[in-house]
């Protein structure tokens, strides 16, 4: 049976016997050919389906490790500046490791599932006036300030958690993918993915190493632009971030991997959105969208050759944000109930 990242994968992990294992059984999510995706593209395409972590999104993998060094070194208390998913994951954690959670999110720009984790889990949720960034940088000071562990991405050992779904990746496919497609936010994430192929190809576990495509919203695009973005918008409000605290680790996994960081637009995210629920069979939230709108235009730009492997993972589960999911549909027929049994006495 599945015992969570930690047991799966203790040698690779910054974790010792004596570490205590703070463990929602995260990780193990299914790598789901995506049949509709490698038409379109000609390659073969699979999605790494994150939504189905614990708490709606791939923060799960990052959250064991931070929460088991946080209580091993003696916190009681953790906190993070989130656009969401983290700190619902925050949440859950800590309240499995007993710990106090403090959170802090940029105001009126949270998925409404987000926020509900995050309260239902009892945090103490901090609503600031201003960007994730400006929730970020309170949050560092507030953690350099107090006996509080910080559990942002600027923290290694979420990293070091978020790296195991190359490693699962690898394992399934027998190799690594020519291709990797992901969202871009804060950046933690492409930088883990890359730590991990590099550690599983310096082992010999894979014989090669992806290219990384990473896809940043165009209103919230900084490291495609150069430069930090002071007012980010896009209605993927998950990668709403003008100023990636791995700005730098995300440069050098599209570098090192001969991979590229693009932007793509909130229409491309949108139609990407609904091509996964209506063709895929596939609902994620919208940021995750991202990664298969960037498929689409790397294959329209010529970027990917014909059967080439490639993954694209999708980072959130749809539930967290059904607005999108209702807004464009087509308003639901009624059915008078006498109406109804008249039809069925009809038989
Ligand atoms: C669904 C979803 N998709 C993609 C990203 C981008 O990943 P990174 O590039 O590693 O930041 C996020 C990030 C969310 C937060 O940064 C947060 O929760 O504070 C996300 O929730």
């Amino acid at each position: 049976a599945w015992r969570g990242l930690i047991e799966e994968y203790r040698d690779r992990l910054p974790v010792s016997g004596t570490t205590p294992v703070v463990t929602l059984l995260e990780g193990g999510t299914p790598l789901l050919p995506a049949a509709r995706l490698s038409a379109l593209t000609g390659c073969e395409v699979h999605l790494k389906v994150e939504g189905l972590n614990p708490t709606g999104s791939f923060k799960d993998r990052g959250m064991t490790v931070a929460i088991s060094k946080a209580v091993e070194e003696g916190a009681k208390a953790v906190i993070c500046a989130s656009t969401g998913n983290t700190s619902a994951s925050a949440a859950a954690y800590a309240v499995r490791a007993g710990l106090t959670c403090a959170v802090l999110v940029p105001r009126g720009k949270i998925a409404m599932g987000k926020l509900a984790q995050a309260l239902v889990h009892g945090a103490r949720l901090l609503q600031v006036d201003g960007s994730f960034d400006d929730c970020l940088e309170m949050t560092r000071k507030l953690a350099e300030n107090y006996p509080i562990a910080l559990v942002n991405s600027v923290n290694p050992h979420r990293l070091q958690g978020q790296k195991t779904a190359a490693f699962e990746i690898v394992d399934v496919l027998g190799d690594a993918p020519d291709v990797h497609c992901i969202p871009v936010g804060n950046a933690g994430n492409i930088s883990a993915y890359w730590m991990g192929y590099q550690e599983y190809a310096a082992d010999g576990v894979a014989t090669r190493r992806p290219r990384m495509l990473g896809f940043q919203a165009s209103g919230a695009a900084p490291i495609v632009g150069g430069s930090p973005v002071t007012h980010p918008h896009t209605i993927a409000t998950a990668i709403r971030i003008g100023n990636p605290a791995s700005w730098a680790l995300a440069e050098a996994a599209r570098d090192e991997s001969g991979g590229d960081i693009q932007a793509v637009t909130d229409r491309q995210i949108a139609a990407a959105y609904r091509l996964l629920a209506q063709e895929e069979g596939v609902f994620v939230e919208l940021a995750s969208a991202a990664s298969v709108a960037g498929l689409l235009q790397a294959h329209e730009q010529g970027l990917l050759a014909g059967g080439e492997r490639v993954v694209c993972t999708v980072t959130g589960n749809g539930l967290k944000d059904p607005d999108w999911a209702i807004s464009g549909a087509p308003t639901p027929l009624t059915i008078p109930v006498d109406a109804f049994e008249a039809a069925a006495a009809l038989k």
